[in-house]
């Protein structure tokens, strides 16, 4: 840990940092860092004079210098590579260079290349960042936490690395999408880069690739599972309260086994939510509810078709079911509305094996009296479309193509505006690809994805492509949420979430505008939500406030901005 402190002036904003590093520590240190912008009084208080070239320059200069370094690297791997060693090198610089170039940079640091760098992880590994906290060393965690660079957390983004997106156990290199999801944190929400904290628990790895590769460098056991493996995630927990009582949990691509009922166990006991569950959801409300204002068809006249019934599929069902519910239905109609299908096909009446988060969503028998079998057995998405004549079809599936050419076109033979949603993510999991989507339904079709996609070209028409990924949720969440010091995180602050990104879609006022908001407004809009956030957490009473005055200020202060601020000695 380093003790250093801040120190705001209320009127300009301006950050002070006193900071107990000197010389070539302090340049080696990525939150101190302003390489060649140190300024001459900077060098000579802090002894830096002699370590840097004598030209002092500023911000924009660096950031020339840094993009032109990016543009020169051959593959998304190495941008990757380059941008995380340049946030370890200097975090103000990499902060601005992202806001900067966003749309070019996101897809970089974040999904889809964050999954091969998933991938790759203990091959491409440079400088430590987060904390790794191995099953072996489950009787010291507290004097791990206490090792942290950082003395006061705010967020914890948390994996186990079990299911990296769709590319399922990377072990120790999981710890990838913490440190991606973190840095969203900064770039999307503002929250400030010396107060989250990656983690990465390291419970072994039933990858045999990994296992079998010397170069590996998480622990190389079988996972442990089952009641030590739930003791371990308590003992965390546990230390992770001592520490940081008011920290925000989120839990982070857990599998399924283990991703609904750790959000169960805790989601009373300390502020946490499960972001592939939870804020996958609110995203996906949040743009259905966007393309409907554009169909003008109601949410209560919707029928939905969900692909992959894991922990996010029925999560998205429920809140688009809650949503479906204010807007006039009863919970068994609304119910009777959802058509989840997972690897036995249908969730339906009399099939074994199911979840308890799927029994909700399990269609009688005899609504489906004359629906065919396939040949193993099961009845699947193509025999769903067929006779459920779903408006809205949603993959959360993890199996490439799975929205076929004829499956596409029988669900827009009969929906004039069919709202297609490929969420799986990275790129190559899609169930299916934009341009092929549009194609399909003669440009008919409202489309989102999971991961980033360019706009297609239709007929005179550049259509873009909305990313439908929980970065639009979850940094705006955990800025409320921090502005009003809440304990708890609601299923409230979820559809106040999707509502507010509802509202700030481009379609809301024009048909013809994508249903989410580009990239570049990402800040604006994370703001919006966290007002909504903050509000609801305020109704809900899980925050200490019991007004709504000044909501704008407490949101506000608690924003970032990528600037060198003064750094004294002490
Ligand atoms: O990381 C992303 O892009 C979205 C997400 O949570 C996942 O796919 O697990
Ligand atoms: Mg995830």
């Amino acid at each position: 840990m380093i003790d250093f402190k801040i120190a705001r002036d209320p009127q300009t904003g301006k950050e002070t940092w006193s900071v107990p590093l000197k010389g070539a520590l302090l340049l080696n240190h990525p939150l101190f860092n302003k390489g060649t912008a140190f300024p001459e009084e900077e060098r000579r208080e802090l002894g830096l004079l002699g370590l840097l070239p004598p030209h002092v320059d500023d911000l924009d200069a660096q950031l020339e210098r840094a993009y032109e370094a990016f543009k020169g690297k051959a593959t998304d791997l190495e941008r990757h590579i380059y941008l995380r060693a340049l946030q370890d090198e200097n975090e103000v610089l990499f902060y601005r260079l992202m806001q900067d170039y966003i749309g070019e940079m996101m897809p970089v640091v974040y999904t889809p290349t964050v999954g091969e760098a998933c991938q790759r992880f203990s091959h491409i590994y440079r400088h430590p960042r987060g904390l790794f906290v191995a099953y072996p060393q489950r009787g010291d965690i507290d004097a791990l936490l206490a090792n942290a660079l950082q003395r006061d957390v705010d967020v914890i983004v948390v994996t186990d690395g079990e299911r990296i997106l769709g590319l399922g156990d990377q072990g120790a290199g999981g710890m990838g999408i913490p440190i991606g999801k973190l840095a969203l944190y900064t770039l999307c929400g503002g929250i400030h880069p010396a107060r989250t904290l990656p983690v990465l628990l390291d419970v072994g790895t039933d990858n045999p690739a990994l296992l079998n590769d010397p170069l590996y460098m998480g622990w190389r056991h079988p996972r442990v599972r089952g009641a030590e493996y739930d003791a371990f995630v308590e003992r965390f927990v546990q230390a992770v309260m001592r520490r940081y009582p008011n920290v925000l949990l989120q839990w982070e691509d857990f599998a399924q086994a283990n991703a609904g009922p750790l959000l169960e166990r805790y989601r009373d006991r300390l502020c946490t939510f499960n972001d592939d569950i939870q804020g996958t959801a609110a995203v996906a409300t949040g743009t259905v509810l966007a393309a409907i204002k554009a169909t003008g068809v109601r949410l209560r006249d919707q029928v939905v078709a969900v692909f992959g019934a894991g922990s996010a599929g029925c999560g998205i069902s429920e809140q688009l079911c809650a949503a479906m519910v204010r807007d006039g239905l009863s919970e068994t109609e609304a119910r009777s509305r959802f058509y989840l299908i997972d690897r036995a096909g249908l969730l339906r009446e009399g099939l074994s094996g199911l979840l308890p988060f799927q029994q909700a969503f399990v269609q009688p028998a005899e609504r489906l009296a004359g629906w065919r079998l396939d040949q193993a057995g099961t009845i699947g998405l193509a025999e769903v479309v067929n006779n459920a004549h779903p408006t809205v079809l949603i993959g959360v599936s993890g199996v490439t193509g799975a929205f076929t050419e004829s499956i596409v076109k029988t669900m827009a033979g009969r929906v004039p505006h069919p709202i297609v949603l490929p969420l799986s993510n990275p790129t190559s999991r899609c169930e299916a690809l934009p341009a092929q989507i549009l194609a399909w339904t003669e440009g008919r079709a409202l489309v989102a994805t999971g991961s980033p996609f360019a706009d297609v070209a239709w007929e005179g028409r550049t259509i873009s492509i909305p990313q439908c990924n929980n970065s639009y949720v979850f940094p705006g969440l955990g800025l409320g949420i921090l502005a009003v010091g809440a304990r708890r995180v609601t299923p409230g602050m979820f559809m106040a979430a999707a509502q507010a990104l509802a509202d700030a879609s481009p379609a809301a006022t024009d048909p013809d505008g994508p249903l989410l908001p580009p990239l570049t407004a990402i800040r604006s809009v994370s703001r919006c939500i966290a007002l909504a956030v903050a509000k609801e957490a305020i109704a809900a009473g899980v925050s200490a406030r019991s007004s709504d005055a000044d909501l704008e200020r407490l949101v506000d202060e608690r924003m970032w901005t990528p600037a060198y601020a003064r750094l004294t000695g002490h």
